[in-house]
């Protein structure tokens, strides 16, 4: 039987909260896999516990690394990870994350046997063809161009040329593994604007932390030398992508949330909601940390290199982590609408849209026709769901156009997209009565994100 819908709470008065946010999906799901492939043990420290982190961890045990957790708090899981031969033979479930169903076949492809892919059933929607060609092409065997497929080595790497205008993650998953193909690589990209560029400069920066010499000097253009990654120990930054809900609830209540831990250098694409807040109406400041920066980043004390897996190459000092600051959003009450392009950055889509159908004045969203291939249809559905509220809504080739109309309470339907289910919860702050359908699929990357919102919205 499905669950009841989750009635969203309204907020009665200005949130004030401080709201501490585990690891970054992106930055875990990368550090797990370079620990699997590297030249020794080391540990991923503060690493995100969800089901899409959940995924990856069971992949790469299932081709035969061993992952051991050997400390759990509230900031997120320490695995030790001891990497193996790569083992075939086995069966990988990439749920509906697409950092698992792009980055694990062209490690799957290094095993000594096939191995065998499938997820959810949206899954099988998702797009594969461009990095399942870009593998053939390498002389990989491969029984399908979607989810399920069969892949079978040997995989020694060489040049490719491919169309990542579907999905950044296409060149990610080539250039993450790529060190171990006797070959390295060469991604050529040939097509319309790759999307979430900064989600391809932290694969680089980290696959740089850990010692892979890439150049990515020429656009559409990038190369991984074939060699050792070294064993290190990697911390992850919280996931600034995850704050975005948070942070709309100060200005959808005209409340100050503070984000604490706040990487001043990254490349997570949460960070662009200091600007497209700011635009929307917000006050938003970076406060130094009134804490020690060492009690969130600091290393533990074992022998290896304590590298930040901050996709930041500049901070050196690694025996402090990274610089971060306390993220601090203001709001108004009032939201105004915005014009933007969020081709690089379109996985914080959703909560501007929520946003913008909270707002005064229009907004327009473009470029990211690319979220067509996300866990739903996100322009579809977002369109949809403000339309079902009595909103205005309309879908564009690239994007949304949203005026102001006043909005109803009614069901906001999350397509098990973790994204859909967190813009219910923003508008249900503004609009009494809404129901959010499957509220449970925000463990995709927030498992926590019921006891949070609700921890926010009681904080004083
Ligand atoms: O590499 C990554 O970790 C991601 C890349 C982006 O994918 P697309 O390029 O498909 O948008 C982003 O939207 C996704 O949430 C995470
Ligand atoms: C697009 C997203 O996820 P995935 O990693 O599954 O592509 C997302 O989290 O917004």
């Amino acid at each position: 039987m499905p669950a009841p819908h989750w009635p969203a709470p309204t907020a009665t008065t200005p949130v004030t909260a401080t709201v501490p946010l585990p690891g970054s999906k992106s930055v875990t799901n990368r550090a797990l896999l370079l620990a699997a492939l590297a030249d020794g043990p080391g540990v991923v420290r503060q690493a995100l516990r969800s089901r899409d982190a959940d995924l990856m961890v069971a992949a790469l045990r299932a081709l035969g690394t061993t992952l051991v957790a050997v400390r759990e708090t509230a900031a997120g899981v320490d695995w030790q990870v001891t990497p193996g031969p790569i083992r075939g033979g086995g069966h990988i479930d990439v749920g509906l994350a697409g950092t698992v169903m792009r980055f694990v076949p062209p490690v799957a492809a290094l095993a000594d046997g096939p191995v065998s892919f499938d997820g959810d059933p949206h899954a099988r929607k998702r797009p594969m063809g461009p990095i399942l060609d870009a593998l053939r092409s390498l002389g990989v065997r491969i029984d399908n161009d979607a989810l399920p497929f069969t892949i079978s080595g040997p995989l020694a790497g060489g040049e490719v040329t491919l169309d990542a205008s579907g999905s950044s993650q296409f060149v990610s998953g080539l250039l993450l593994a790529a060190p171990r193909f006797e070959k390295g690589i060469t991604i050529r990209h040939v097509g319309p604007p790759v999307p979430s560029l900064p989600h391809i400069e932290m694969t680089v920066e980290m696959l740089r932390a850990v010692g892979v010499r890439v150049d990515d000097g020429e656009r559409d253009v990038w190369r991984v030398e074939p060699g050792p990654i070294a064993a290190r120990d990697m911390t992850v930054e919280p996931d600034l992508s995850n704050a975005a809900p948070f942070l709309a609830a100060a200005l959808v209540t005209g409340g100050t949330v503070t984000i604490p831990a706040w990487p001043l250098r990254t490349t997570q694409a949460g960070d662009a909601l200091r600007d497209l807040l700011t635009a929307m109406g917000a006050t938003v400041t970076r406060a130094p940390a009134d804490r020690d920066p060492t009690a969130t980043h600091a290393s533990t004390g074992s022998d290896s290199t304590d590298a930040s897996v901050t996709g930041s190459a500049a901070s050196s000092d690694h025996s402090t982590g990274p610089a971060t600051a306390d993220l601090v959003v203001t709001g108004t009450g009032r939201i105004t609408g915005i014009d933007t392009d969020l081709h690089d950055v379109g996985e914080l889509t959703p909560t501007i849209a929520a946003l913008a159908a909270l707002a005064s004045t229009p907004s327009r969203i473009r470029g990211v026709s690319h979220l067509r291939g996300h866990e739903t249809d996100r322009l579809a559905a977002l369109a949809t769901e403000i339309n079902r509220l009595g909103g205005d809504a309309e879908e564009t080739e690239d994007g949304l156009i949203i005026r102001p109309r006043p909005l109803h309470g009614g069901t906001f339907h999350s397509y098990d997209d973790h994204r859909m289910a967190t813009a219910g919860a923003v508008i249900g702050l503004a609009v009494p009565e809404v129901e959010v359908e499957n509220i449970a699929t925000t463990a995709k990357t927030l498992p926590e994100f019921v006891q949070m919102w609700t921890a926010m919205l009681e904080a004083r």
